[in-house]
């Protein structure tokens, strides 16, 4: 693809110099100021419109890896959790309750039929489960290519419901190991510079995984250079779908705020298949996975909270959601210093 435009270069201007006028002293608002200021260049208006209109997709998949000792946890709790986001019962469902964010739950890739969950979770699954990356393929390419489209169509259903801004969540056990890959592959580090605890597997557990972390980039070899045929080997559908989500919105225009590992190692993706997205996405909060703070240092992204989160869902995106609407009524609320001064 082309480079995407960038967030409004005149509007970013225009609210570094009202940030730069307000009753404060100079620099006094740090990070919120220079997060109002993105705000501000993203949605095209200065002061920034309230984000009243916040909402999270959350990409549920299964991974033919977490049958293979790589979690904490076993893959029956993924359709579970599923099933406890349509409750709204789950950590990131909280967090969102309380913060007026949008919740939707996609099943792309999940291995299980859900029978009784509302159609609509299911209307953009690409397969049951996918492939075990060290031993096989995630997906063939005609998969990759379907899941991308589904996360393109998904962003285009949010942006036409009126999102502001858009977040990012996944739900899948075992899916810190693809996303380790993912990262280890964009950046060409080995394994165990990336790989983590995720779920919290113990010492020997995390050994084993970084072995498998390791197999799946030896078997994907030179495939690894195109993007595309990366997300092949070693992603999955609901993470394919993410990647396609994270491109559709910076090519919209519309902003999305980045969670934990998952949505990080997507957005690399993102920006690699789509040169510029970057400057769309801000990071909701730094979890504890390695490859998460390396993926946002290649990203050139500083984290608005440190929390010490390793949940995934959206959760450190929603988190985040109070600051950047600090941030947007720090622009708008504040009287200029020149307004309370008398005129010399
Ligand atoms: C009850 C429960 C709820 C979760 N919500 C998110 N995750 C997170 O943990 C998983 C990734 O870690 P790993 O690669 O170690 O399996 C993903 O499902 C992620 O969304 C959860 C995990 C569990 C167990
Ligand atoms: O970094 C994350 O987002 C994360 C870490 C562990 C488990 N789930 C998510």
């Amino acid at each position: 693809m082309s480079a995407l435009a960038a967030p409004d270069p005149a509007v970013r201007t225009a609210a570094a110099e009202r940030l730069a006028g307000l009753a404060t002293p100079a620099g006094a608002l740090g990070r919120l100021g220079e997060l109002g200021v993105w705000l501000a260049a993203t949605q095209g208006a200065v002061p920034p419109p309230l984000l009243d209109n916040v909402r999270l997709v959350i990409f549920a998949g299964d991974h033919g890896v977490a049958q293979h000792g790589v979690s904490a946890y076993p893959p029956a709790i993924t359709p579970a959790m599923v099933r406890t986001f349509v409750m709204g019962k789950a950590g990131v469902s909280a967090l969102a309750a309380a913060h007026g964010v949008q919740v939707r739950v996609l099943d792309i890739g999940v291995d299980d039929d859900l029978e009784g969950v509302p159609a609509h979770v299911q209307a953009h699954k690409v397969r049951r489960g996918s492939g075990a990356i060290h031993v096989e393929d995630a997906l063939s390419a005609d998969e990759a290519a379907r899941a991308f489209e589904a996360g393109r169509a998904v962003a285009r259903e949010e942006i036409a419901a009126g999102a502001q801004l858009l977040l990012s969540g996944d739900m899948g056990i075992g899916n810190t190991t693809p996303a380790a890959a993912m990262v280890a592959a964009a950046l060409g580090l080995p394994a165990v510079e990336v790989t983590g605890r995720g779920t919290g597997v113990d010492d020997a557990a995390l050994t084993h995984k970084q072995v498998v972390v390791q197999q799946a980039l030896d078997r994907a070899g030179d495939r690894v250079e195109d993007p595309l045929d990366a997300l092949a080997a070693l992603s999955s559908a609901d993470l394919v779908a993410t990647v396609g989500y994270l491109v559709q919105a910076a090519e919209s225009g519309v902003p999305v705020l980045l969670d934990g590992l998952m949505s990080v190692a997507c957005a690399l993706y993102a920006e690699r298949i789509a040169p510029g997205a970057a400057a769309w996405f801000a990071a909701g909060h730094r979890s504890t996975e390695p490859a998460q703070a390396l993926a946002l240092e290649k990203l050139g992204l500083e984290p608005v909270l440190d929390l010490g989160l390793r949940l995934g869902e959206g959760s450190g995106a929603v988190a985040a959601v109070p600051v950047l609407r600090s941030a947007v009524a720090l622009l708008r609320d504040v009287a200029l210093l020149a307004d309370l001064m008398p005129p010399e």
